[in-house]
């Protein structure tokens, strides 16, 4: 489903993705790890059209090369960030208008001249509303709730909602357990699994070496802006190299528990 082929970024004379080539499957999740630098959050921004690169990406055969990155979400790529900002008096509903605008528009004219058309449209985007959290477990009771009042973990989960607002054929996720609790993250491990047997495809750069062996079929692993190894968490986490990677990480910035995550998989 997205192809990406001999990928290459370069930011002035540092050259921070090379040659990597990437294939995720439909109906799969698709892990993308490695070290702290190792280019993850880049390759994901390259995807979105956020930072130039050379190299080709499709989307079910589609080219998003040169695509604006609005151009790129009316394509199916829904995408969240690793630390969603947003104004603290923007309502839940107001951030999810936002992931939805991307799509859909109400235009001035259909609410002046034809308000029935409107007011159906109002109550179709409150449905999809509705739709979009409880997906993730969330209650519709949120939407009117200021997001400066809501946890972080929540805060979190509401990004994934936006993002499917688009109803994305790929989901793209940038380290959505950060700042979660067990049981948050337990949560999101469900959903996750739920929303690919109902179809989605997900890319996600997580460091919760738990969550990546349990949910992804898929892992690609990023070194040093290259791929180092690619195949089943299995097979990946077998890979002395892989695992050199990560406990070579400066403490404090290594992955979550990844030594007893590592043992889990032989
Ligand atoms: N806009 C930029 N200009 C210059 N260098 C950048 C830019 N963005 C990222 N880099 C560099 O590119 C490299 C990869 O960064 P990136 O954020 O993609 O890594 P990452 O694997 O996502 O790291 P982390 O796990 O810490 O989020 C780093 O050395 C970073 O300093």
């Amino acid at each position: 489903m997205l192809e990406i082929t001999r990928l290459n970024v370069r930011f002035g004379g540092a050259h921070v993705l090379r040659d990597v080539s990437v294939a995720v499957t439909h109906g799969q999740i698709h892990g993308l790890i490695g070290p702290n630098g190792s280019g993850k959050t880049t390759l994901l921004n390259a995807i979105s059209g956020f930072v130039d690169c050379t190299g080709t990406i499709t989307l079910d055969g589609r080219r998003l090369n040169g695509l604006a990155a609005h151009r790129r979400v009316g394509k199916g790529l829904g995408r969240t960030f690793q630390n969603p900002k947003a104004p603290d008096d923007m309502t839940v509903a107001d951030l999810l208008r936002l992931g939805e605008h991307q799509t859909r528009t109400l235009q001035w004219h259909t609410v002046a001249f034809r308000p029935w058309k409107a007011a159906h449209q109002r109550h179709m985007f409150a449905k999809r509303c509705e739709q979009a959290l409880t997906s993730l477990g969330l209650s519709p009771d949120l939407l009117e709730r200021e997001l400066g009042t809501i946890a972080s973990g929540d805060l979190k989960m509401i990004d994934i909602a936006r993002a499917l607002m688009v109803r994305p054929r790929l989901l793209v996720l940038d380290e959505p357990t950060s700042g979660m609790n067990d049981h948050e993250i337990e949560l999101l491990r469900t959903r996750l699994e739920w929303l690919r047997e109902s179809g989605l495809s997900v890319l996600i750069v997580e460091h919760n070496v738990r969550v990546v062996t349990d949910i992804c079929d898929r892992i690609t692993v990023l070194s040093g802006g290259g791929i180092l190894a690619e195949g089943s968490p299995r097979e990946v986490f077998q890979r002395p190299d892989v695992i050199d990677a990560y406990l070579g990480e400066d403490e404090g910035k290594s992955p979550e528990s990844p030594p007893a995550s590592l043992e889990d998989t032989r």
